[in-house]
């Protein structure tokens, strides 16, 4: 089996962003850029990474009307992305534009709610309920209009995977005993997440802020 963990690279300088992914390589299944990493650095930077081999996660969490986001995939295609996000409460049909103007080795997945919301913040976003019950609608939502997967956290992967067998599932808020939740609030271990259903394991801070990147990387491998 392939390794699931992809490093996010949320770094401000490309070659910093560089150098940590060619040094723990060996022990990443691929690479999630984001919006900080795509703002400073665009198509270049993610070229540049992509020069190490391994595929890459656009973690863009697309939001707007459907034209939009569907002409921002399309500027993205020559990218050849393995996965990119889009925001699922950007509603259906731009769910299914995003998905339709996709290149065909790109998986499109749904952030359902950000990993770093509990229940009493969705409250004040005015949705009623609970982050749990919240993530399965808009898993359903997601899955309706045709997308391969969504983003949820590993506090609801294992529901999700129960209502959507084959659905891609792309888990971050991943912590190891010993590291900072920091802003996350919905944090479970890489094991856990793999073992409820997770396809891939998104890990930042506890490899690109660590004292010994690479030793971290391969700690979390060994759990796996
Ligand atoms: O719900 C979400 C969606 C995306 N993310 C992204 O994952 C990483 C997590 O970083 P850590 O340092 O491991 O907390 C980061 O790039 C986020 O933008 C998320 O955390 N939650």
């Amino acid at each position: 089996m392939s390794n699931p963990v992809y490093l996010a690279l949320d770094l401000p300088q490309l070659d910093a962003a560089k150098a940590l992914a060619e040094r723990v390589r060996a022990h990443i299944g691929g690479i999630k850029l984001g919006l900080e990493f795509f703002c400073a650095h665009g198509h270049h930077g993610v070229h540049e990474i992509a020069h190490l081999g391994l595929p890459i996660f656009l973690d863009l969490k697309l939001h707007d009307i459907p034209n939009t986001v569907a002409g921002a995939m399309q500027a993205i295609h020559v990218l050849e992305p393995a996965i990119v996000t889009v925001h699922a409460s950007g509603g259906r049909a731009m769910m299914e534009d995003a998905k339709a103007a996709a290149g065909n080795g790109t998986r499109v997945v749904a952030v359902t709610m950000l990993t770093s919301m509990d229940d009493r913040d969705l409250v004040q976003t005015g949705v009623a309920g609970k982050a749990h019950d919240h993530v399965l609608r808009l898993a359903e939502l997601a899955q309706a209009a045709g997308l391969d997967g969504i983003v949820c956290s590993g506090h609801e992967v294992a529901a999700v995977h129960r209502q959507w067998k084959d659905g891609f599932f792309v888990v971050p808020g991943l912590r190891m005993a010993d590291n900072g939740i920091g802003d996350q609030k919905r944090v479970v271990t890489p094991r856990r997440a793999r073992d409820d259903g997770a396809s891939v394991l998104v890990v930042g801070r506890p490899i690109n802020r660590a004292d010994d990147p690479v030793a971290a990387a391969r700690a979390i491998e060994a759990t796996l």
